[in-house]
Formats: structure tokens, sequence, C-alpha cells
């Protein structure tokens, strides 16, 4: 019995394009709602959303049934890759890396000695449903999935030896980094950041790796896709849900004043 197969690295794999939801309420019943909607995938925030190991478990054995699964975590220290990859979570979206380097030593983080420094102890995890899969070490790291985030000037201009780090598998441009990085905080959308993160779309997948990408408009989103884009995250659960109650309030405190 080999390692659980990673329908989100299935995903990839299959060259289709796909779509999904950044989940960013950290609860396990949201996530069942987001879970059950029809999306291909969803992102579990841990980055810019209050997630915690506890929280990102919960979302997980939820959306397990119903849906592919990414996790992000602040930052791909190795003490917290270790105890989300024994919690189950095998595909990441890593923000920040900026070099081939840290590609890395992000892959090196979720590999078992030799080939990387992840510890032994899986058998407390849902990774290997708690010690029943004989063969997870052995084969752990064919269901791993790396997807690094390309979020700055310093990332594009060593795309290519970014991608080819053994261990990536996918590269995903973070547009609202990558342009406050450029100077483009106030205005993300500017022109000269289409067109750069059209481009970098374009080279990630002209290398041969699936490209991803968030954004909300649908106009903004064909445009991705057509320039390369593999999957997209096409919207945010707590981004939705903030817009609605906010536009719900304001209108009937006009209809009733
Ligand atoms: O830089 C970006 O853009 C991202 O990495 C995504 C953001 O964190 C945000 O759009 C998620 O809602």
């Amino acid at each position: 019995m080999t390692a659980p197969s990673n329908p989100f690295k299935a995903i990839l794999q299959s060259g289709q394009k796909s779509i999904g939801l950044w989940m960013g309420l950290c609860d396990p019943y949201a996530a069942e709602i987001v879970g059950r909607a029809g999306f291909d995938w969803v992102l579990i925030d841990g980055e810019h959303a209050p997630n915690d190991l506890r929280s990102i478990v919960g979302q997980l054995q939820v959306a397990e049934p119903h849906v592919a699964s990414i996790v992000r975590p602040p930052m791909a220290e190795p003490w917290l890759m270790k105890q989300l990859l024994d919690a189950g979570v095998q595909s990441f979206l890593i923000p920040m890396v900026n070099t081939a380097e840290e590609a890395r030593a992000v892959v090196a983080a979720t590999r078992y000695p030799p080939d990387g420094i992840r510890g032994v102890g899986h058998v407390l995890g849902r990774a290997s449903y708690f010690g029943a899969v004989p063969d997870y070490i052995a084969t752990a790291a064919d269901e791993i999935c790396i997807i690094v985030q390309i979020e700055s000037r310093a990332a594009v201009e060593n795309l290519e030896e970014i991608l080819a780090v053994d261990g990536v598998d996918a590269a995903f441009v973070g547009p609202a980094d990558l342009a406050a990085d450029c100077g483009f905080a106030k205005d993300m959308n500017a022109p000269e950041m289409q067109a750069l993160v059209a481009e970098t779309l374009g080279r990630i997948k002209a290398y041969g790796k699936p490209a991803g990408i968030i954004d909300f408009p649908d106009d903004a989103i064909d445009g991705h896709f057509e320039n390369g884009a593999q999957f997209v995250a096409v919207g945010a659960d707590l981004v939705m849900m903030a817009a609605m109650l906010r536009e719900l309030a304001s209108k009937w405190k006009g209809r009733i004043s």
C-alpha cells in the first residue's frame, strides 16, 4: 500500500484547465460548503487568513471527500512543513520563493533523508492514515505537489532557474505582491502589471510546468487562461461574503431611511 494519491497533483498532470476557490474563513463548516460547491480545488490560506494547524486539519477533513485541496503556509519553515505533511497536506502553495536555492530548500523540507530533511513521524498523522500505509516513507514524495509563488521582481528574473528545480511541480503568480514589489501596490491592474503577469504566465507554460494565478473579474480570468494559466482561483470565500454583506446592509439601510 503506497502513499495516498494526491488529487490536485493529478489535476495538474492531466493538463486540463481547472478552477479553485480561496478559503479564508478558517472554518470546517464553511469549508464543506465550498467543497460541495463544484470547484476543482480549494486553497486553504495560512498566510493571510488566521489559519493554524488545527483549523487547517479540520478543513482538510471535511473537504477531502469532495474536492482537491492546497494549503498555503505563511512561509515554508521546515518545522511547519513537517507538521503539515504529517497532518496530511500533500499540495503546498509556497509564498515568496525568489531563487532556485529557496526552491530547493522548500523541496528538501518535504523529502525524507537523504533527499531532504523531513522528520520521520508519519505514524502520528493523517498522512499515512496513522501508520496504516506500510510503504509511506518510500512513496510519500511521489504524491507531494509543490507550487512556488512568483511574486517579486527577483522571482521573475530567476523564473526558469526556479522552475528547473527538481520537485517544483508548478508556479503561481501572486499578482498583489508582485505589483507591490514592482511599485504598483496601489494599482495592481496597471497596464505594466497586466503585461508582466501575462508574460510570466506565458514563460511558466513555455517552460512546461502548470501556471496558476488568482483573480476575480471574469475578463481578467479569461485573459489569464488565454495567457497560459492552467489553474486559477476564481474567488475567495471571505472576500465574496464580506462584499455581499456590505452591499446588502447598504441597500436596506438606504431603502428604510
Ligand atoms: O500576491 C498575491 O496576490 C497573492 O499571493 C494572493 C493574495 O494573497 C490574495 O489575493 C489572496 O486573496
